[in-house]
């Protein structure tokens, strides 16, 4: 393979010419965020999916679900969504140009950053600059090219000092809220990066696509902006299909909306994306994790939040083992999905000294989140995060019980009876009823929805305040409560069950930005007559497995075509049948385009002899055998049995021109 340097438009050239993903409503003119895959884009995604669920679903024993999309907006508001579930975004004052502010923000001093090191390199006498010119010279026009969309690159040295509060506040650009990023434009002078103009002040923006249920418009709901409500909502169920088991797992893929404010990078940021979800429901008192010794010795390269808060970068390679026992990562459980994460996101091709995982500095975390890692990909982008790791604690389960009244909780009998001093609740209907009417639902609702140590606080209040206490209703309302309507007293408790939450520690993956990653980590251009692109999947999860083709299109080859398309289908090994009249090069290059590991050819010799050659898409090497043993070789390589390396150590080798 040849090491040369990446070039993200020609990939990206490759992409659309072979059709893996292209912008949906394209002849409309197409709209910002929205994709389609194409033949081999759905392939790649199916058979990134299928390992997926074997990864993780079967090899965990996880149940899989399959909700609904749209969702009610009690069910989000209950969630959090409804009110948190936003950015920030800024509008350009003259143009009316719309920006999210993080994201301008990032851009405008990362190009500043740039400048500096240009001017920096300009400034450095000629002796130099006569040999490295052409390199710099390249280099600055490729950052320019990047960053043109951002905002200009003006070749401007910075202090320092300045270049260190940059560098410092980009290190943690993630963790700014709509006052912050106000002081950030204010401070640094950020402007409309191609006008000039003046910003606003950033507003939230809540993510979410708004819909109505049914004709009447009365039934407000959302297309849901993640999948993970729907397994939580079916938590009850899971733990009865479960026989009441813990710990154990949900799993469901599917699509997820978001109004992204200003979708860029292709796939990477869209409005419609398929994800795949794990809730994983554990024991808040016990976090280990019953295979952690399976995994305890992986090392993994990670970024924990204290060493971004100093502004720095370095990634700390350590056993996973290691990384739990000293804290840096909360829980077994946690750690054990790190690993299975890497394995699988290794598995598919992406290349691990391009994956490190990134610990969420404490504001930046979702508002359900306690702790947090995500699972970032090294692209042409910069770093980006594909698999978001994050201690959910008992959250979403907590709130929704509390709106919906049902109790999600787990039961488990205690070995010993526990007994302890508790403090309760009991309430005096005879008098409770009468007194406050139609409202002592309500209060009945609040009242016992108290915990122990608010029930504590109200037995004070009331006897402070001549036994009587104010408290708000479900309805919203105050009313008064007094201590011959309800008692409130600590009291000798003897539990034989042990009642708890659990909580949730969720692996999120979004395919797309996985599958954008892995196209750019597969892809290599092979130096020849002309620069030809190959995408090198890992067979597994190539789009297409062997391309079946004939040296031309003499009529006697095409009964073996049929034949060996047929043979292969029968063993699940998917194929395509190329007898476009175009040289055998031309089909091979195009097949190393689309990804395609291995190549059929039927000539002269198959009519003579019934053998028949078979080329490896990376090494271009060729076997000669009979039909049935090169139908047997394909499919133990398809199914991992052996490898091309050992094919080449088993039978004679050729390469094309020794075979033309
Ligand atoms: N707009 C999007 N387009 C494509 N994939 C997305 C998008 N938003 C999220 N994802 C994917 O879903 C996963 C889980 O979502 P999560 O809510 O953790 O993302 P996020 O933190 O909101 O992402 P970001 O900070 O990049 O907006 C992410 O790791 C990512 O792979």
């Amino acid at each position: 393979m040849t090491d040369k340097k990446f070039d993200r438009a020609v990939l990206d050239q490759l992409l659309t010419k072979r059709f893996f993903f292209a912008p949906s409503f394209n002849i409309y003119g197409g709209v910002a965020g929205l994709y389609d895959y194409g033949p081999p884009g759905c392939a790649l995604q199916a058979n990134v999916l299928q390992l997926w669920r074997q990864h993780f679903v079967l090899e965990e024993d996880m149940l899989e679900l399959d909700c609904s999309i749209m969702t009610p907006a009690e069910v989000l508001k209950t969630s959090g969504h409804v009110d948190k579930f936003t950015d920030w975004m800024c509008k350009d004052l003259k143009t009316g140009e719309i920006f999210r502010a993080d994201h301008l923000v990032e851009g405008v001093l990362e190009a500043r950053l740039e400048g500096d090191a240009e001017a920096r390199r300009a400034e450095q006498g000629t002796a130099a600059a006569a040999t490295a010119a052409p390199v710099a010279a390249k280099d600055a026009k490729d950052a320019k090219k990047k960053k043109a969309k951002k905002g200009k690159v003006t070749a401007v040295k910075l202090d320092d000092a300045v270049k260190e509060e940059y560098t410092s506040v980009l290190a943690q650009i993630d963790n700014y809220d709509g006052a912050g990023l106000t002081e950030l434009i204010q401070r640094f002078n950020i402007k409309s990066p191609e006008t000039g103009n003046d910003l606003s002040e950033p507003v939230e923006f809540n993510l979410m696509f708004e819909s109505s249920i049914g004709p009447t418009g009365h039934l407000k709901g959302y297309l849901r902006p993640e999948t993970a409500q729907g397994q939580f909502l079916n938590f009850k169920k899971l733990l009865e299909f479960n026989n009441e088991r813990m710990p154990f797992a949900s799993a469901q893929i599917g699509r997820s909306f978001r109004n992204e404010i200003s979708p860029r990078a292709g796939l990477l940021r869209v409005r419609e994306f398929t994800m795949a979800e794990i809730e994983h429901y554990v024991d808040p008192e016990n976090k280990d994790h019953p295979r952690f010794a399976e995994v305890k010795d992986q090392k993994l390269r990670l970024l924990p939040s204290n060493v971004q808060l100093d502004g720095k970068t370095e990634l700390l390679e350590i056993s996973i083992g290691d990384a739990v026992e000293q804290k840096i990562v909360d829980n077994q459980t946690l750690g054990y999905f790190l690993v299975r994460v890497y394995l699988f996101l290794t598995r598919i091709g992406i290349n691990p000294e391009r994956l490190r995982f990134r610990q969420h500095l404490s504001n930046e975390m979702a508002h359900y989140a306690c702790d947090c890692w995500d699972a970032e990909i090294h692209t042409s982008y910069g770093w980006i995060e594909c698999v978001g790791c994050a201690d959910r604690s008992a959250y979403d389960l907590t709130v929704h019980a509390a709106r919906t009244k049902e109790k999600l909780v787990v039961r488990e009998p205690l070995p010993e009876p526990r007994v302890s001093q508790q403090w309760q609740l009991e309430i005096n209907k005879k008098v409770f009823g009468p007194t406050l009417k139609k409202a002592a639902k309500a209060v009945e609702e609040a009242l016992t929805s108290l915990t122990e140590c608010e029930l504590e606080t109200l037995s004070k209040r009331m006897a402070d305040n001549g036994g009587k206490a104010d408290i708000v209703a479900t309805d919203g309302a105050t009313y008064e409560v007094t201590d011959n309507m309800v008692t409130i007293q600590l009291a000798t408790v003897t539990e034989h069950v042990r009642e708890y939450t659990p909580n949730v520690i969720e692996p999120s993956f979004g395919i797309g930005r996985i599958l954008y990653a892995l196209m750019e980590h597969s892809y290599w251009t092979r130096e020849g007559d002309e620069q030809r692109g190959v995408l090198s999947f890992p067979t597994v999860v190539a789009p297409t497995k062997c391309l079946v083709q004939p040296l031309s299109n003499h009529k006697s080859f095409t009964p073996f075509l049929g034949d060996i398309a047929s043979r292969l289908r029968r063993l699940g090994i998917s194929n395509t049948i190329d007898n476009s009249s175009v040289s055998v090069g031309r089909t091979y290059a195009r097949n190393d385009e689309l990804g395609t590991p291995f190549g059929i050819t039927v000539d002269f010799q198959t009519v003579q002899d019934g053998t028949i050659t078979l080329r490896e898409r990376d090494s271009t090497k060729q076997i000669r055998e009979k039909i049935e043993i090169i139908v047997e070789v394909l499919k133990d390589l398809v199914n991992e049995r052996t490898t091309w390396a050992d094919v080449m150590d088993k039978y004679p080798v050729f390469t094309q021109q020794e075979l033309e």
